[in-house]
Protein backbone atom coordinates (compact mmCIF):
# COMPACT_ATOMS: atom_id res chain seq x y z
CA UNK A 1 0.00 0.00 0.00
CA UNK A 2 1.15 3.10 -0.93
CA UNK A 3 0.53 6.24 1.09
CA UNK A 4 -1.61 9.47 0.15
CA UNK A 5 -0.32 8.89 -3.34
CA UNK A 6 -3.49 9.97 -5.51
CA UNK A 7 -4.83 8.52 -8.91
CA UNK A 8 -6.89 10.26 -11.23
CA UNK A 9 -10.77 9.53 -11.94
CA UNK A 10 -10.27 7.42 -14.68
CA UNK A 11 -7.13 5.46 -12.80
CA UNK A 12 -9.91 5.01 -10.26
CA UNK A 13 -12.46 3.57 -12.32
CA UNK A 14 -10.01 1.35 -13.78
CA UNK A 15 -8.63 -0.22 -10.91
CA UNK A 16 -12.45 -0.59 -9.79
CA UNK A 17 -12.81 -3.21 -12.87
CA UNK A 18 -9.26 -4.87 -12.31
CA UNK A 19 -10.42 -5.43 -8.44
CA UNK A 20 -13.36 -6.05 -8.16
CA UNK A 21 -15.16 -9.18 -9.14
CA UNK A 22 -18.51 -10.53 -9.01
CA UNK A 23 -18.86 -12.46 -5.25
CA UNK A 24 -22.31 -13.01 -5.01
CA UNK A 25 -23.67 -16.20 -5.19
CA UNK A 26 -26.03 -16.91 -7.85
CA UNK A 27 -29.84 -17.48 -7.43
CA UNK A 28 -32.87 -18.55 -9.01
CA UNK A 29 -35.39 -16.34 -8.91
CA UNK A 30 -38.98 -15.77 -10.39
CA UNK A 31 -39.85 -13.15 -12.99
CA UNK A 32 -42.39 -11.40 -10.04
CA UNK A 33 -39.07 -11.04 -7.68
CA UNK A 34 -36.42 -10.66 -10.63
CA UNK A 35 -37.16 -6.66 -11.35
CA UNK A 36 -33.85 -5.03 -11.21
CA UNK A 37 -31.42 -7.98 -10.23
CA UNK A 38 -28.34 -9.01 -12.61
CA UNK A 39 -28.71 -12.20 -14.91
CA UNK A 40 -26.28 -14.44 -14.27
CA UNK A 41 -26.91 -16.90 -17.63
CA UNK A 42 -27.56 -16.12 -21.39
CA UNK A 43 -31.08 -16.77 -22.28
CA UNK A 44 -31.74 -17.77 -25.68
CA UNK A 45 -34.91 -17.44 -27.64
CA UNK A 46 -36.66 -20.74 -27.75
CA UNK A 47 -39.70 -19.16 -29.79
CA UNK A 48 -40.24 -17.12 -32.90
CA UNK A 49 -42.53 -13.64 -31.56
CA UNK A 50 -44.67 -13.43 -33.07
CA UNK A 51 -44.62 -16.96 -34.10
CA UNK A 52 -47.89 -16.65 -36.40
CA UNK A 53 -48.69 -13.55 -39.24
CA UNK A 54 -50.16 -10.30 -37.31
CA UNK A 55 -52.58 -8.06 -38.44
CA UNK A 56 -51.28 -4.31 -37.17
CA UNK A 57 -54.30 -2.80 -37.63
CA UNK A 58 -58.23 -3.09 -37.49
CA UNK A 59 -58.65 -3.78 -41.86
CA UNK A 60 -58.94 -6.32 -43.98
CA UNK A 61 -56.73 -9.14 -45.56
CA UNK A 62 -55.59 -8.87 -49.64
CA UNK A 63 -53.43 -9.60 -51.97
CA UNK A 64 -51.69 -6.55 -52.52
CA UNK A 65 -51.68 -6.38 -56.22
CA UNK A 66 -55.36 -6.15 -55.85
CA UNK A 67 -55.26 -2.96 -54.64
CA UNK A 68 -52.76 -1.58 -57.36
CA UNK A 69 -53.76 1.67 -58.91
CA UNK A 70 -57.12 2.25 -56.39
CA UNK A 71 -57.57 5.78 -54.98
CA UNK A 72 -60.44 7.94 -54.21
CA UNK A 73 -62.02 8.68 -56.61
CA UNK A 74 -61.62 5.43 -58.52
CA UNK A 75 -62.10 2.44 -55.82
CA UNK A 76 -61.27 -1.25 -56.27
CA UNK A 77 -64.09 -4.45 -55.93
CA UNK A 78 -62.94 -6.85 -53.75
CA UNK A 79 -65.48 -9.62 -52.60
CA UNK A 80 -65.58 -10.37 -48.44
CA UNK A 81 -65.30 -13.65 -47.96
CA UNK A 82 -65.41 -13.72 -44.01
CA UNK A 83 -63.73 -12.80 -40.81
CA UNK A 84 -61.22 -13.89 -38.71
CA UNK A 85 -61.65 -13.97 -34.92
CA UNK A 86 -59.05 -13.37 -32.10
CA UNK A 87 -56.94 -16.06 -30.71
CA UNK A 88 -58.24 -18.01 -33.98
CA UNK A 89 -56.95 -19.27 -37.63
CA UNK A 90 -58.45 -18.03 -40.40
CA UNK A 91 -61.64 -19.58 -41.23
CA UNK A 92 -60.57 -20.32 -45.02
CA UNK A 93 -57.53 -18.57 -47.49
CA UNK A 94 -57.41 -16.18 -49.78
CA UNK A 95 -57.55 -15.70 -53.47
CA UNK A 96 -57.39 -13.03 -56.30
CA UNK A 97 -60.20 -10.26 -55.61
CA UNK A 98 -61.22 -11.65 -52.42
CA UNK A 99 -60.65 -10.16 -48.37
CA UNK A 100 -61.52 -11.16 -45.41
CA UNK A 101 -61.60 -8.94 -42.21
CA UNK A 102 -59.00 -9.00 -39.64
CA UNK A 103 -58.45 -7.12 -36.33
CA UNK A 104 -55.52 -5.78 -34.89
CA UNK A 105 -53.36 -8.41 -33.68
CA UNK A 106 -55.33 -11.31 -35.67
CA UNK A 107 -53.79 -13.75 -37.74
CA UNK A 108 -53.13 -13.27 -41.23
CA UNK A 109 -54.55 -15.60 -43.94
CA UNK A 110 -51.53 -17.61 -45.78
CA UNK A 111 -51.98 -16.27 -48.95
CA UNK A 112 -52.53 -12.44 -47.71
CA UNK A 113 -49.38 -10.19 -47.86
CA UNK A 114 -50.72 -7.13 -46.69
CA UNK A 115 -53.88 -5.62 -44.63
CA UNK A 116 -56.05 -2.27 -45.80
CA UNK A 117 -57.12 0.36 -42.91
CA UNK A 118 -60.89 0.02 -42.21
CA UNK A 119 -60.79 3.55 -43.14
CA UNK A 120 -59.15 3.01 -46.09
CA UNK A 121 -62.19 1.48 -47.42
CA UNK A 122 -66.20 0.77 -47.03
CA UNK A 123 -67.62 -2.97 -46.67
CA UNK A 124 -70.72 -2.75 -48.62
CA UNK A 125 -72.73 -5.84 -48.15
CA UNK A 126 -69.88 -8.03 -48.80
CA UNK A 127 -68.65 -5.87 -51.26
CA UNK A 128 -65.42 -3.81 -50.26
CA UNK A 129 -64.59 -0.79 -51.71
CA UNK A 130 -60.82 0.17 -51.40
CA UNK A 131 -59.83 3.23 -51.69
CA UNK A 132 -56.28 2.87 -51.68
CA UNK A 133 -53.27 0.76 -52.73
CA UNK A 134 -50.99 -0.37 -50.79
CA UNK A 135 -47.35 -2.05 -50.22
CA UNK A 136 -46.81 -6.12 -49.88
CA UNK A 137 -45.70 -6.41 -46.30
CA UNK A 138 -48.34 -2.93 -45.34
CA UNK A 139 -49.48 -3.24 -41.40
CA UNK A 140 -48.47 -6.78 -41.49
CA UNK A 141 -46.09 -8.26 -38.24
CA UNK A 142 -44.32 -11.22 -39.48
CA UNK A 143 -42.99 -13.97 -38.28
CA UNK A 144 -39.97 -13.58 -36.07
CA UNK A 145 -40.26 -9.46 -36.44
CA UNK A 146 -40.22 -9.24 -32.52
CA UNK A 147 -37.55 -12.39 -31.61
CA UNK A 148 -36.45 -14.76 -33.78
CA UNK A 149 -35.51 -18.28 -32.68
CA UNK A 150 -32.16 -19.15 -31.41
CA UNK A 151 -30.95 -16.35 -31.51
CA UNK A 152 -29.45 -14.37 -28.08
CA UNK A 153 -32.67 -12.71 -25.85
CA UNK A 154 -30.56 -11.67 -22.89
CA UNK A 155 -27.04 -11.68 -21.98
CA UNK A 156 -25.10 -13.24 -18.79
CA UNK A 157 -24.77 -9.80 -16.75
CA UNK A 158 -27.77 -7.85 -17.98
CA UNK A 159 -29.77 -5.89 -15.53
CA UNK A 160 -33.69 -6.92 -16.06
CA UNK A 161 -35.18 -4.30 -15.76
CA UNK A 162 -39.53 -3.89 -16.80
CA UNK A 163 -38.59 -4.34 -20.74
CA UNK A 164 -35.95 -7.22 -20.16
CA UNK A 165 -38.72 -8.83 -17.74
CA UNK A 166 -41.46 -8.45 -20.47
CA UNK A 167 -38.98 -10.39 -23.24
CA UNK A 168 -38.55 -13.35 -21.20
CA UNK A 169 -42.40 -13.83 -20.26
CA UNK A 170 -42.75 -13.60 -23.62
CA UNK A 171 -41.11 -16.98 -24.15
CA UNK A 172 -42.82 -18.67 -20.85
CA UNK A 173 -39.71 -18.08 -19.24
CA UNK A 174 -40.64 -17.99 -15.29
CA UNK A 175 -37.68 -18.09 -13.15
CA UNK A 176 -33.90 -16.68 -13.98
CA UNK A 177 -30.54 -17.73 -12.37
CA UNK A 178 -29.46 -13.83 -11.24
CA UNK A 179 -26.85 -12.53 -8.91
CA UNK A 180 -28.14 -11.85 -5.63
CA UNK A 181 -28.47 -8.40 -4.57
CA UNK A 182 -25.66 -7.12 -2.34
CA UNK A 183 -25.92 -6.41 1.30
CA UNK A 184 -24.15 -3.22 2.70
CA UNK A 185 -22.20 -2.79 6.12
CA UNK A 186 -21.72 0.60 7.38
CA UNK A 187 -19.83 1.92 10.13
CA UNK A 188 -19.41 5.74 11.14
CA UNK A 189 -16.34 6.35 12.77
CA UNK A 190 -15.08 9.28 14.75
CA UNK A 191 -15.14 10.56 18.89
CA UNK A 192 -17.42 13.86 17.69
CA UNK A 193 -20.28 11.93 15.98
CA UNK A 194 -23.13 10.92 17.97
CA UNK A 195 -26.67 9.17 16.95
CA UNK A 196 -29.20 11.14 15.27
CA UNK A 197 -31.30 10.57 18.29
CA UNK A 198 -29.48 12.46 20.29
CA UNK A 199 -31.72 15.41 21.67
CA UNK A 200 -28.93 17.93 22.71
CA UNK A 201 -25.34 16.83 21.27
CA UNK A 202 -22.59 18.94 23.79
CA UNK A 203 -20.30 21.40 22.05
CA UNK A 204 -17.88 19.58 19.11
CA UNK A 205 -20.52 16.72 18.75
CA UNK A 206 -22.45 15.76 15.67
CA UNK A 207 -25.25 14.21 14.88
CA UNK A 208 -24.61 11.11 12.26
CA UNK A 209 -25.46 12.48 9.23
CA UNK A 210 -23.26 9.86 6.51
CA UNK A 211 -25.17 7.15 8.13
CA UNK A 212 -28.44 8.45 7.19
CA UNK A 213 -27.10 9.92 3.56
CA UNK A 214 -25.28 6.12 2.72
CA UNK A 215 -28.04 4.17 3.88
CA UNK A 216 -30.74 5.78 1.94
CA UNK A 217 -28.69 5.55 -1.05
CA UNK A 218 -28.40 1.86 -0.79
CA UNK A 219 -31.92 1.55 -0.09
CA UNK A 220 -32.53 3.50 -3.17
CA UNK A 221 -30.19 1.54 -5.21
CA UNK A 222 -32.68 -1.75 -4.17
CA UNK A 223 -29.85 -3.38 -1.89
CA UNK A 224 -29.94 -4.25 1.95
CA UNK A 225 -28.37 -1.96 4.90
CA UNK A 226 -26.91 -2.62 7.52
CA UNK A 227 -25.77 0.64 9.76
CA UNK A 228 -23.71 -1.45 12.51
CA UNK A 229 -23.75 1.94 14.62
CA UNK A 230 -20.70 4.53 15.50
CA UNK A 231 -16.87 3.37 16.81
CA UNK A 232 -14.86 6.31 18.61
CA UNK A 233 -11.38 7.25 17.48
CA UNK A 234 -10.12 3.41 18.66
CA UNK A 235 -8.04 1.72 16.10
CA UNK A 236 -8.51 -1.62 18.20
CA UNK A 237 -12.17 -1.06 18.65
CA UNK A 238 -12.62 -0.09 15.12
CA UNK A 239 -10.56 -2.98 13.41
CA UNK A 240 -12.99 -5.75 15.93
CA UNK A 241 -16.03 -4.11 14.51
CA UNK A 242 -15.19 -3.65 11.26
CA UNK A 243 -13.98 -7.64 10.81
CA UNK A 244 -16.78 -8.61 12.59
CA UNK A 245 -19.11 -6.79 10.42
CA UNK A 246 -17.09 -7.71 7.28
CA UNK A 247 -18.17 -11.30 7.79
CA UNK A 248 -21.89 -10.84 7.66
CA UNK A 249 -22.07 -8.04 4.48
CA UNK A 250 -20.56 -8.39 0.79
CA UNK A 251 -19.43 -4.62 0.91
CA UNK A 252 -18.08 -2.40 4.08
CA UNK A 253 -18.20 1.05 4.19
CA UNK A 254 -16.43 3.38 7.01
CA UNK A 255 -16.87 6.77 6.96
CA UNK A 256 -14.67 9.40 8.36
CA UNK A 257 -10.72 9.15 9.77
CA UNK A 258 -10.08 8.53 5.96
CA UNK A 259 -7.72 11.61 5.88
CA UNK A 260 -3.90 11.48 7.29
CA UNK A 261 -4.38 13.13 10.73
CA UNK A 262 -3.19 11.72 14.05
CA UNK A 263 -6.98 10.34 14.63
CA UNK A 264 -7.11 8.76 11.07
CA UNK A 265 -7.24 5.06 11.93
CA UNK A 266 -9.39 3.92 8.67
CA UNK A 267 -6.76 3.25 6.37
CA UNK A 268 -4.38 0.78 8.84
CA UNK A 269 -7.83 -1.02 9.69
CA UNK A 270 -9.02 -1.31 6.29
CA UNK A 271 -5.54 -2.91 5.37
CA UNK A 272 -5.85 -5.33 8.26
CA UNK A 273 -8.97 -6.90 7.01
CA UNK A 274 -7.73 -9.45 4.15
CA UNK A 275 -5.63 -9.54 0.97
CA UNK A 276 -4.83 -7.90 -1.40
CA UNK A 277 -6.40 -4.29 1.19
CA UNK A 278 -5.80 -0.99 -0.45
CA UNK A 279 -5.41 -0.20 -3.80
CA UNK A 280 -6.68 3.73 -3.68
CA UNK A 281 -5.94 5.99 -1.09
CA UNK A 282 -6.85 9.20 -2.23
CA UNK A 283 -7.94 10.42 -5.44
CA UNK A 284 -7.65 13.46 -6.96
CA UNK A 285 -10.92 14.52 -7.06
CA UNK A 286 -13.11 17.18 -5.35
CA UNK A 287 -14.58 16.82 -2.94
CA UNK A 288 -12.84 13.46 -1.51
CA UNK A 289 -9.57 13.18 -2.06
CA UNK A 290 -8.44 11.01 1.06
CA UNK A 291 -10.69 7.94 -0.39
CA UNK A 292 -9.73 4.70 0.22
CA UNK A 293 -10.69 2.02 -1.90
CA UNK A 294 -9.74 -2.14 -0.88
CA UNK A 295 -10.23 -5.68 -1.50
CA UNK A 296 -10.12 -7.98 1.60
CA UNK A 297 -10.68 -11.70 0.59
CA UNK A 298 -12.57 -10.37 -2.47
CA UNK A 299 -15.30 -8.47 -0.76
CA UNK A 300 -15.02 -4.64 -1.07
CA UNK A 301 -14.51 -1.95 1.39
CA UNK A 302 -14.52 1.67 0.85
CA UNK A 303 -13.35 4.19 3.21
CA UNK A 304 -15.50 7.17 2.60
CA UNK A 305 -14.34 11.18 3.63
CA UNK A 306 -16.18 12.45 6.71
CA UNK A 307 -17.72 15.62 5.30
CA UNK A 308 -21.25 14.81 4.24
CA UNK A 309 -21.10 16.29 0.79
CA UNK A 310 -18.02 14.37 0.30
CA UNK A 311 -19.06 11.21 1.30
CA UNK A 312 -22.38 11.44 -0.99
CA UNK A 313 -20.54 12.44 -4.00
CA UNK A 314 -17.70 9.59 -3.70
CA UNK A 315 -20.16 6.91 -2.88
CA UNK A 316 -22.37 7.96 -5.91
CA UNK A 317 -18.79 7.82 -8.19
CA UNK A 318 -17.86 5.12 -7.07
CA UNK A 319 -19.84 2.65 -4.48
CA UNK A 320 -22.41 2.49 -7.48
CA UNK A 321 -19.87 0.85 -9.75
CA UNK A 322 -18.11 -1.44 -7.00
CA UNK A 323 -21.92 -2.78 -6.33
CA UNK A 324 -22.34 -3.42 -10.06
CA UNK A 325 -19.41 -5.50 -10.41
CA UNK A 326 -19.96 -7.87 -7.36
CA UNK A 327 -23.21 -8.37 -8.93
CA UNK A 328 -21.53 -9.13 -12.20
CA UNK A 329 -22.78 -6.00 -13.87
CA UNK A 330 -19.73 -3.55 -15.46
CA UNK A 331 -22.03 -1.20 -17.93
CA UNK A 332 -22.05 2.34 -17.23
CA UNK A 333 -24.19 4.61 -15.56
CA UNK A 334 -26.60 6.99 -18.54
CA UNK A 335 -28.64 8.98 -15.89
CA UNK A 336 -27.52 12.38 -17.77
CA UNK A 337 -29.07 15.24 -19.03
CA UNK A 338 -27.76 18.15 -20.73
CA UNK A 339 -27.79 21.54 -19.56
CA UNK A 340 -26.38 25.22 -19.96
CA UNK A 341 -24.27 26.40 -17.29
CA UNK A 342 -25.56 29.69 -15.27
CA UNK A 343 -21.94 30.31 -13.67
CA UNK A 344 -18.35 30.03 -14.38
CA UNK A 345 -16.93 27.28 -12.60
CA UNK A 346 -13.19 27.78 -11.79
CA UNK A 347 -11.29 24.66 -10.95
CA UNK A 348 -7.85 23.62 -10.87
CA UNK A 349 -6.14 21.40 -13.75
CA UNK A 350 -5.32 18.03 -12.90
CA UNK A 351 -8.23 17.53 -11.06
CA UNK A 352 -11.22 16.42 -11.38
CA UNK A 353 -14.26 18.80 -9.66
CA UNK A 354 -17.83 17.50 -9.40
CA UNK A 355 -19.59 20.54 -8.54
CA UNK A 356 -23.60 19.93 -7.39
CA UNK A 357 -26.03 22.05 -9.40
CA UNK A 358 -29.77 22.93 -9.70
CA UNK A 359 -31.58 22.20 -12.85
CA UNK A 360 -34.41 24.72 -14.25
CA UNK A 361 -35.96 25.00 -17.81
CA UNK A 362 -36.18 28.66 -19.67
CA UNK A 363 -37.79 28.96 -23.02
CA UNK A 364 -37.59 25.16 -23.36
CA UNK A 365 -33.75 25.07 -22.44
CA UNK A 366 -32.02 23.30 -19.51
CA UNK A 367 -30.10 25.21 -17.12
CA UNK A 368 -27.76 24.31 -14.75
CA UNK A 369 -27.16 26.43 -11.75
CA UNK A 370 -23.27 25.84 -9.87
CA UNK A 371 -24.48 25.46 -6.18
CA UNK A 372 -20.93 26.27 -4.30
CA UNK A 373 -20.19 25.35 -0.86
CA UNK A 374 -17.93 23.62 1.26
CA UNK A 375 -17.94 19.81 1.41
CA UNK A 376 -19.12 20.05 4.95
CA UNK A 377 -22.04 21.30 4.04
CA UNK A 378 -25.25 18.87 3.47
CA UNK A 379 -27.48 21.96 2.20
CA UNK A 380 -25.33 21.83 -0.79
CA UNK A 381 -26.97 18.57 -2.27
CA UNK A 382 -30.46 19.26 -0.21
CA UNK A 383 -30.44 22.54 -3.11
CA UNK A 384 -28.85 20.05 -6.44
CA UNK A 385 -30.51 17.49 -8.21
CA UNK A 386 -27.28 16.67 -10.01
CA UNK A 387 -23.49 16.54 -10.37
CA UNK A 388 -21.77 18.49 -12.94
CA UNK A 389 -18.02 16.97 -13.87
CA UNK A 390 -15.22 19.20 -14.53
CA UNK A 391 -12.61 16.95 -15.96
CA UNK A 392 -9.43 16.88 -14.97
CA UNK A 393 -7.33 18.77 -17.75
CA UNK A 394 -9.86 21.96 -17.75
CA UNK A 395 -9.02 24.96 -16.32
CA UNK A 396 -13.38 25.66 -15.57
CA UNK A 397 -16.39 25.50 -16.94
CA UNK A 398 -17.42 29.11 -18.86
CA UNK A 399 -20.79 30.31 -18.21
CA UNK A 400 -22.93 29.24 -21.03
CA UNK A 401 -20.95 26.63 -21.89
CA UNK A 402 -23.33 22.83 -22.62
CA UNK A 403 -22.49 20.45 -19.51
CA UNK A 404 -23.55 17.08 -18.69
CA UNK A 405 -25.53 16.53 -15.12
CA UNK A 406 -25.33 13.53 -13.27
CA UNK A 407 -29.10 12.85 -11.86
CA UNK A 408 -29.24 12.10 -8.85
CA UNK A 409 -32.26 9.24 -8.47
CA UNK A 410 -35.64 11.26 -7.96
CA UNK A 411 -36.98 8.06 -6.01
N1 LIG B 1 -3.72 17.81 6.28
C1 LIG B 1 -4.76 17.43 5.55
N2 LIG B 1 -5.97 17.48 6.11
C2 LIG B 1 -7.03 17.12 5.40
C3 LIG B 1 -6.89 16.71 4.07
C4 LIG B 1 -5.62 16.62 3.50
O1 LIG B 1 -5.41 16.24 2.34
N3 LIG B 1 -4.56 16.99 4.30
N4 LIG B 1 -8.02 16.40 3.36
C5 LIG B 1 -9.23 17.07 3.78
C6 LIG B 1 -10.34 16.56 3.08
S1 LIG B 1 -10.41 16.99 1.48
C7 LIG B 1 -11.33 15.86 3.69
S2 LIG B 1 -12.68 15.39 2.78
C8 LIG B 1 -11.29 15.50 5.09
C9 LIG B 1 -11.66 14.03 5.26
O2 LIG B 1 -11.28 13.67 6.50
P1 LIG B 1 -11.67 12.31 7.18
O3 LIG B 1 -12.20 11.33 6.21
O4 LIG B 1 -10.53 11.90 7.99
O5 LIG B 1 -12.94 12.69 8.03
P2 LIG B 1 -13.06 13.19 9.49
O6 LIG B 1 -11.89 14.01 9.85
O7 LIG B 1 -13.38 12.04 10.33
O8 LIG B 1 -14.32 14.10 9.33
C10 LIG B 1 -14.34 15.24 8.52
C11 LIG B 1 -15.54 16.09 8.92
O9 LIG B 1 -16.74 15.36 8.66
C12 LIG B 1 -17.50 15.21 9.84
N5 LIG B 1 -18.11 13.90 9.87
C13 LIG B 1 -17.47 12.72 9.94
N6 LIG B 1 -18.34 11.71 9.98
C14 LIG B 1 -19.55 12.23 9.92
C15 LIG B 1 -20.84 11.70 9.96
N7 LIG B 1 -21.06 10.38 10.02
N8 LIG B 1 -21.90 12.54 9.90
C16 LIG B 1 -21.70 13.87 9.85
N9 LIG B 1 -20.47 14.44 9.78
C17 LIG B 1 -19.43 13.65 9.86
C18 LIG B 1 -16.51 15.35 10.95
O10 LIG B 1 -17.12 15.74 12.14
C19 LIG B 1 -15.56 16.39 10.40
O11 LIG B 1 -16.09 17.67 10.58
O12 LIG B 1 -10.00 15.70 5.59
C20 LIG B 1 -9.46 16.99 5.28
N10 LIG B 1 -8.26 17.18 5.99
O1 LIG C 1 -11.95 16.76 -0.74
MO1 LIG C 1 -12.59 17.03 0.88
O2 LIG C 1 -13.86 16.00 0.49
O3 LIG C 1 -13.30 18.44 0.02
O4 LIG C 1 -13.17 18.21 2.01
Amino acid sequence: MEFFKVKTVEETYQLIKQQIKPILPIVKKSLYEALHFVLAEDIYIKENVPNFRRSAVDGYAVKASDTFGTSESMPGFLTVTGEVKMGKTPPCDLSFGEAMYVPTGGMVPEASDSIVMVEHCEDLNGLLNVFKQIAPGENVISIGEDLVEGEILLTKGTRLRPQELGALASQGIIEVSVYRKPVVGYISTGDEIVPIETVKPALGEIRDMNGMTIGAMVMEWGYEFIHDGIVQDDEQELAKRSKALLEKVDCLILSGGSSVGTKDYSVNVIESLGKPGVFVHGISIKPGKPTILAVADGKPIIGLPGHPASAMVIFQLFARPILNEIQGYSQEEKQLAKARITKNIPSAPGRTDYIRVRLFQELGEWYAEPIFGKSSLISTFVKSEGLVEVPAPNEGVQKGDQVLVRLFNKG
